[in-house]
């Protein structure tokens, strides 16, 4: 498979804490990778060192062949790394359309963003991204007024309208709702038709309805990596888990 993202023997310390200790992490183009691990295993630390948020101590990290190791966010970002972090960061007094035209490239503050004239391309874009965050109907509705879960799928729409090449979620189902999970799962395996996504998850059930490959961190190292089945049954992430989190998801 083309490789898209390449993190190698990856180490990251804070006040001399390794908080990662030598990860490797492969991700190909439109491929959803998942990581799971225990509280504290380094997921988040590991999302913040590819975007440029956490200073890497050793390795690094290749974008598209080049190496993007602390490289300032703002300019990863635009070279095509897009981050949506646990807790929604949207306009709550502008609405869902409001919001995802803000965040389209080459948007210029509110005022300026929300006053210009709407160029057709712009309107047709922004209106693909609520059809792919299943918010067409709500386009006029103040974000305030949303769900937990809505708000979400608005900040997903944010970081989709930036058309970046990856994408990297941070518990995107926290605080859901069952139903509004399955409906995560189906708007991110969307996603893979066209970006690749990784993706940070504590739901099993949500793990697998999304999974392709997943990468299991635990004290800032790769434990295993695999199918949903492989590392279910690999006795070393049972170990892991046991007494934690279970992750016996019926087969
Ligand atoms: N800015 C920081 N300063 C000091 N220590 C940090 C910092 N960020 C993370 N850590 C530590 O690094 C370790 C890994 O944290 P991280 O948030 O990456 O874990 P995680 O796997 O994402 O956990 P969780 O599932 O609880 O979000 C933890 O021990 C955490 O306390």
């Amino acid at each position: 498979m083309n490789q898209i993202l390449s993190v190698k023997d990856l180490q990251v310390e804070f006040f001399g804490f390794k908080a990662l200790k030598g990860v490797n992490l492969e991700v190909a183009d439109r491929e959803i990778v998942t990581i799971i691990g225990p509280n504290g295993a380094g997921k988040s630390t590991l999302l913040d060192a590819i975007v440029g948020k956490s200073p890497v101590a050793h390795g690094h990290v290749e974008f598209q062949e080049k190496n993007i190791t602390n490289h300032p966010p703002h300019e990863i970002a635009r070279m095509g790394i897009g981050r949506k972090f646990q807790n929604p960061n949207v306009y709550n007094e502008l609405t869902v359309f409001e919001n995802i035209l803000l965040a389209l490239k080459g948007s210029h503050g509110i005022f300026a963003s929300i006053t210009a004239k709407l160029t057709t391309m712009k309107r047709h874009k922004i209106t693909s991204v609520l059809e792919r965050i299943g918010l067409m109907d709500d386009a006029g509705t103040k974000v305030s007024s949303l769900s937990h879960g809505q708000k979400q799928w608005v900040e997903i729409g944010m970081v989709l309208a930036q058309d970046p090449t990856v994408i990297l979620l941070d518990e995107p189902t926290a605080g859901m709702t069952p139903e509004e999970t399955h409906t995560t799962g189906e708007i991110i395996k969307a996603m893979s038709e066209f970006h690749a996504v990784v993706v940070i998850e504590h739901d099993m059930e949500f793990v697998k309805q999304i999974a392709q490959r997943i990468v299991v961190l635990h004290q800032g190292q790769t434990l295993a990596e695999g199918s949903v089945e492989e590392v279910q049954n690999n006795p070393k992430v049972v170990e892991v888990y046991l007494g934690r989190e279970r992750i016996d998801v019926a087969a």
